[in-house]
């Protein structure tokens, strides 16, 4: 006879086989969590009616059920995804299949970049990094992903600020295109040149603002966040932040940091800061989180009330909310608002901090971008700029090797799977490919590990697969803030360069900068302080 004990054990194994074993759940995770303890709720009221009607034969203890139950859910879980998995041939952790909670536990830290590079070199290029997720290290892998034709679609991950929509937050393909639009509108050629004017401003206030530590070492990495966060203030919303002007962080910078420090343990498993944004939202890092989309939001309404002259990137976004009927109109607002404050400083920030390192350690390259910028009129020549050589191969080769998306950006497989360089990988499999690790591969640059700017135009031998290179990614998902960001970041370098002889502090080799670097969503470099000397 079927007693209690072994029911609950096969409700496990069937749930995992009718039910789990379908679909994705982080969406539904609040609820299944919620659905479970009603179910001890249920077993424990069915045990007292039980207990009232047939006393002399007591059922078992709810708690022993539901844990039996459990226990034979995650076994069944287990064993199904290590020995039966469609992707059980791949080479990985063995935890890792299991459960992406190995994944989350090596990322503890926030070493996510360094966790996928050890794997690398023990599993070779393509790595069982999940239950259904192979990371892949091949050169191929960003054009596989979103190059022309593609059929692949982003992952669960970007359900993250659900129900907040934005162009990058949505998994819908349409709707991707159409909030997409209103970005390239924003940042298109032209718009970027009516932005010019404030972009120089705020490179002036920064040049000012290293003038005035007169050769005292300055720390990079807060003067660069400082700049970028104030530039996005003004192009985005016609907003001074003022922390160049005040020295001072803006006291948002730390409800901002902490709350995007949760995506470095759990970007691999986004169900769990969903779990917690349900439970606990008013608590730790939940509660930072929601700060940061309010202080997003407040922006926004802020700069609603507004009637300016010029336009804003804003201006492109509250001119399509006023024109939508669509009732879902305001959640698309404020995840287009979140992306805007996040993505437009939060990159930035780690580029020109790991530049200006580059610069540091590499006294020659630095005179050589300094003798180049002599060609110029004018500093503030956006196109000459560009067409700098030395300037942009060191732009490059920082970017290759300290990329400010170190691992982030996953695609699922469409259901008839995806061959990548003769692998095939089968349908509905999870894939990732991190910047860190295939910015240094061998099979992509030779002499991976220097830093040699000339390969980006006199030395292109010394480039072996220019598909490695993907820092704003590629194809339909690709930066639409790149040329903004290119933009700031050279007219940065030549306002600096051109003054300022450019070393690391006393007592300091800017070792940090890697050793402590952090991935958390974006690069967070470790301490780099530098001293700027005014040139002769
Ligand atoms: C050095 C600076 C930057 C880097 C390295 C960078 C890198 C990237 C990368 C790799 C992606 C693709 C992410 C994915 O695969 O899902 C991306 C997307 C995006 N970036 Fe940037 N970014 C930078 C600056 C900016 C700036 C300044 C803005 C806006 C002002 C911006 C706005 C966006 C947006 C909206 C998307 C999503 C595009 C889409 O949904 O189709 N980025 N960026």
């Amino acid at each position: 006879m079927l007693t209690g004990e072994s029911l609950a054990v096969l409700s496990g194994v069937l749930a995992h086989r009718l039910v789990f074993i379908h679909g994705e759940w982080h969406l539904l995770v609040a609820t299944l969590v919620v659905s479970h303890l009603a179910l001890l709720g249920g077993l424990y009221a069915l045990r007292a009616v039980w207990a009232e009607y047939v006393p002399d034969q007591a059922l078992p203890h709810p708690v022993t059920l539901v844990c039996l139950y459990l226990s034979s859910l995650f076994s069944s879980i287990a064993v199904y995804r290590v020995f039966f998995h469609q992707l059980r041939h791949f080479p990985g952790p063995r935890l890792a299949a299991v459960s992406k909670l190995w994944h989350v536990w090596r990322c503890r830290s926030s070493r996510g970049h360094h966790v996928l590079e050890d794997w690398h070199h023990k599993y070779g290029t393509f790595v069982r990094t999940g239950p259904a997720e192979i990371t892949i290290f091949h050169p191929a892998v960003y054009e596989a992903m979103d190059g022309p034709g593609n059929q692949n679609t982003r992952s669960d991950w970007y359900d993250l600020l659900q129900p907040r929509i934005s162009s990058i937050f949505t998994r819908d393909r349409a709707l991707h295109i159409q909030r997409r639009a209103i970005w390239t509108h924003a940042l298109s050629s032209s718009a970027i040149r009516e932005y010019h004017p404030r972009i120089l401003a705020k490179v002036r206030t920064l040049t000012e603002l290293i003038g005035a530590q007169k050769s005292h070492p300055i720390l990079i990495n807060e003067a660069m966040y400082w700049f970028a966060f104030d530039s996005m203030g003004d192009f985005a919303f016609s907003e001074d932040f003022g922390m160049m002007k005040n020295k001072k962080w803006h006291r948002v910078i730390f409800t901002f940091r902490s709350a995007l420090a949760l995506l470095g343990p759990f970007s691999p498993a986004i169900w769990i800061p969903r779990l917690a944004f349900a439970f606990i939202p008013g608590l730790w890092w939940a509660r930072w989180w929601f700060r940061m989309l309010s202080f997003c939001d407040k922006c926004m309404e802020r700069r609603m009330k507004r009637v300016l002259p010029d336009k804003d990137i804003a201006s492109f976004f509250i001119q399509d909310h006023k024109a939508s009927v669509n009732e879902n109109k305001a959640l698309w607002l404020s995840g287009d608002t979140a992306t805007l404050v996040v993505a437009g400083s939060d990159t930035n920030a780690p580029t020109l901090t790991h530049l200006f390192y580059f610069f540091a350690r590499y006294p020659d390259h630095l005179e050589k971008v300094y003798q180049e910028l002599a060609s110029l009129s004018s500093l503030e020549d956006t196109v000459g700029l560009a067409k700098l050589p030395h300037l942009n191969g060191m732009i490059n080769e920082t970017m290759r090797l300290l990329p400010a998306v170190l691992t982030f950006g996953t695609r699922v497989t469409p259901p008839e799977g995806l061959t990548i360089e003769g692998t095939f990988i089968p349908g509905g499999t999870k894939l990732c490919a991190p910047r860190y690790t295939i910015g240094r591969l061998e099979s992509a640059y030779a002499k991976p590990h220097e830093f040699i700017p000339e390969r980006w135009y006199s030395q292109p031998e010394l480039i072996r697969d220019r598909r490695a290179f993907a820092p704003f990614g590629v194809g339909n998902t690709s930066c639409v803030g790149k040329n903004l960001a290119l933009t700031q970041i050279r007219l940065v370098a030549a306002a600096l360069v051109s003054r300022y002889h450019i070393n690391f502090a006393p007592g300091s080799n800017g070792e940090q900068v890697e050793r402590d670097m952090k991935d958390q969503l974006t690069a967070q470099p470790g301490a780099c302080r530098l001293v700027f000397v005014e040139r002769e």
